[in-house]
């Protein structure tokens, strides 16, 4: 069967645009130890599937590969595609340091359960898979299946008829910025990514994906309704499954029933650590620090520099896929931006939000530096990290979630932090990844606005198209660096998500569209992921919510007021138990105060809970911050931190709320910010008083 060589690059051809479908793949393309767990799965579970097959030829009925080879051949399977250490639990350290600071990959924040949280784990199952053949075959595979007696709607024409939204159709958001999307879309590279599988061509027969519009593994083209606008050469948009983790699927090696279904991979650390500054894998960490510096500092680009502040540094892949300015001068280029998340270039306003935790990492360890000149490099970089990390779980759950969720929601799933939770798995549910935590990509406005020192549309750098910001870097070095996206971010509004104005039609018809090939369509891919996952549909969750099914069209007018909306629904989909589970909850009213329905509620609520319980290392869990630490913690926000690292002067106080400039701006010398001496380590006094810092002079 067709694997590719190791470290296959998407094929991407440097002499021109990379394409949409070839973007996705670098988007989708996590870093080189998740495409070692993908491959060794892939690997695996083909080599049981052609044993199964030639069973199957010879005797002509199915039995299991997995019931055919002895436990002792199928370790040996497993050690050979490199799936047999995935499953090992790692061991754990017991020295000081491991009870002081998060690893970098996630393991042993939970002593028990070492794997709980850590990156390259599979995506947790909160309701089991629903696949066509019971443990991989995504839903929509085969075109006769049928669901209630209905076969499901293409992907493509639920997005055209129910969720594309033209680019002049926009209602804004009156609450809130659009940093609050962009807080949404980093926060979630923080906790979710999951790979898709490490070839671009069917494994059996190795036809490229891009020219079949027939699914064969790993190839699901998303195909082309007939009446659609959009014509392709071979009637499908590209998309190609996500990867599976080893062990699930058709290989089932620890109980050896094969009968594992298929979960898919979490390529990031689940807590909310600021992963996306650091990394979720050791051997990423040590391609971002600078190992040369006393103190504990991040690396840095060193050939351009934004109006005196950092900027990160070029990924060392040169050639990378990102695009370049139309008119540079022959031969220089712009490389993507490397940071601690591999999908960083996406979007302009998304790598200024890398840049600037970069910045406050580097400005944070300089500080702790210079108060305790007695730490080593390592104690500085740790500290620093430490309280990167606690600032994004606040900027998180204190300012941000509570907007989403609306109070009912909040108090109802998550409340006030009751402690540590030893039971609580905190690893990302496939629900939330694939589905719940998208409810985003409804929220975003077809534009980008960049805005001068007076908040005015900037004179030398307009508002751009969203498309016109996909992977491109060289806006960042040169159209004016991150004042003037920022400035835009916090200025205007959201685009607020209605239930006649769902995505943006720069997301159904120009996703990563640089070129004339065929563009993407995010609506499309993420019905199509959730069917590729086996997602179980909207009712199946609504009951798992405790909410009411909603089995006729009068029940979903209760949930659902917008009639229109719900005969298109009925329309498309005859029977409210098929309608896929993001677009049904999607389609939901909004609760009171809140910018989503009951059931995303219910299972973002639920995830946030986790993600604070589940982990050790929560800033407020006793032990990790002294209390002094803690209180000044609180003082800071998000506005502080692009006070501290931009040029920006004026700030709204909270950062996600939409205000008019100059009246609810205010100096950044009224904006509150965390005192560093709370970090003093006295070593005379020895650290009596303060338990963290005590650990911090002895390990
Ligand atoms: C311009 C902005 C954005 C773009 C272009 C974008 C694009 C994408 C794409 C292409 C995917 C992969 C789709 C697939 O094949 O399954 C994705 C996944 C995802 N997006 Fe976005 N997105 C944006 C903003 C956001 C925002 C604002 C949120 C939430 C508030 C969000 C949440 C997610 C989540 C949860 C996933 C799944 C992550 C995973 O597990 O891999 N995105 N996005
Ligand atoms: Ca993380």
């Amino acid at each position: 069967f067709f694997m590719p060589p190791f470290g296959y690059n998407g094929n991407i051809k440097r002499d021109k645009l990379a394409s949409p479908t070839e973007l996705m793949s670098f988007f989708k393309r996590p870093e080189p130890e998740s495409r070692k767990v993908s491959r060794a799965a892939e690997i695996m579970e083909m080599t049981l599937h052609l044993i199964k097959n030639k069973v199957y030829q010879k005797y002509k009925r199915s039995i299991n590969a997995t019931d055919l080879l002895s436990f002792d051949s199928l370790i040996a399977l497993a050690n050979t595609s490199g799936c047999f250490p995935r499953v090992q639990p790692p061991t754990c350290s017991n020295s000081c340091l491991a009870h002081k600071y998060r690893t970098i990959d996630g393991t042993c924040n939970n002593r028990n359960n070492p794997r709980w949280g850590a990156s390259n784990t599979a995506l947790a199952r909160w309701l089991p898979p629903q696949y066509e053949d019971g443990f991989s075959q995504p839903k929509g595979w085969n075109s006769e299946f049928l669901y209630n007696g209905l076969t499901l709607p293409l992907v493509r024409e639920v997005t055209n008829r129910i969720l594309h939204a033209s680019n002049e159709a926009v209602r804004e958001d009156t609450l809130y910025s659009h940093i609050m999307v962009e807080w949404g879309q980093y926060i979630v590279h923080d906790f979710a990514f999951t790979p898709q599988s490490s070839s671009q061509a069917a494994f059996l027969g190795g036809i490229d994906c891009q020219s079949t519009c027939n699914n064969l593994s790993p190839c699901f083209p998303i195909k082309i309704p007939r009446s659609d606008p959009r014509v392709t050469s071979n009637g499908c948009i590209t998309f190609y499954r996500s990867a599976p983790i080893c062990g699930s699927g058709e290989q089932d090696f620890e109980t050896a029933s094969g009968l594992n279904p298929r979960q898919q991979i979490n390529a990031l650390t689940s807590f909310i650590d600021a992963s996306t500054v650091y990394g979720s894998t050791p051997a990423h960490e040590v391609r971002l620090r600078n190992y040369t510096s006393q103190e504990g500092l991040l690396l840095t680009n060193t050939r351009y520099l934004d109006g005196g502040y950092a900027l990160l540094p070029f990924v060392d892949q040169v050639q990378s896929p990102c695009v370049q300015e139309p008119n540079a001068p022959k031969g220089e280029r712009v490389e993507c931006f490397l940071a601690g998340e591999s999908r960083a270039n996406e979007i302009l306003t998304l790598v200024s939000m890398h840049t600037l935790w970069m910045r406050e990492h580097n400005r944070l360890a300089k500080a702790l530096h210079g108060i305790n000149p007695h730490w080593n490099s390592e104690t500085v970089y740790q500290e620093a990290r430490k309280i990167v990390g606690a600032l994004h779980q606040i900027i998180t759950m204190r300012d941000y979630v509570p907007k989403i969720l609306g109070p009912r929601a909040f108090n109802q799933f998550i409340g006030a932090y009751s402690g540590y939770d030893k039971t609580l798995n905190p690893a990302v549910s496939n629900v939330f990844a694939t589905a719940a935590f998208r409810f985003g990509h409804a929220t975003i406005s077809p534009k980008l606005q960049r805005l001068d020192k007076n908040y005015q549309e900037h004179p030398n750098y307009p508002s751009l198209n969203l498309h016109e910001a996909f992977f491109s870097p060289w806006r960042i070095i040169k159209e004016g660096g991150l004042d003037p996206l920022f400035r835009g971010l916090l200025a205007r509004p959201a685009k607020l998500q209605t239930q006649d104005q769902m995505v943006t039609e720069e997301l159904t018809e120009k996703l990563f569209a640089l070129t004339n090939a065929v563009a993407l369509d995010l609506a499309s891919l993420n019905l199509q992921r959730g069917r590729d996952h086996g997602l179980p549909g909207y009712n199946d969750w609504r009951e798992f919510c405790g909410l009411e099914r909603l089995e006729t069209k009068m029940n979903l007018s209760e949930a659902i007021s917008d009639l229109d909306l719900v005969e298109k629904i009925m329309d498309v989909y005859k029977y409210p138990d098929n309608i896929d589970v993001w677009l049904g909850s999607l389609a939901e009213d909004f609760l009171p105060g809140a910018r989503i329905g009951p059931l995303f509620g219910c299972l973002i609520g639920k995830q946030m809970k986790a993600l604070r319980e589940g982990d050790r290392f929560w800033w407020e869990s006793p032990g990790i911050f002294t209390s002094a630490q803690r209180h000044e913690l609180l003082k800071h926000s998000l506005s502080r931190v692009i006070c501290d690292n931009t040029g920006i002067t004026e700030v709204p106080l909270d950062a996600f709320q939409l205000g008019q400039f100059p009246q609810d701006f205010v100096p950044c010398n009224q904006v509150n910010k965390l005192n560093h001496q709370a970090w003093r380590e006295n070593l005379k006094q020895g650290a009596k008083d303060s338990p963290t810092l005590l650990l911090s002079s002895q390990c």
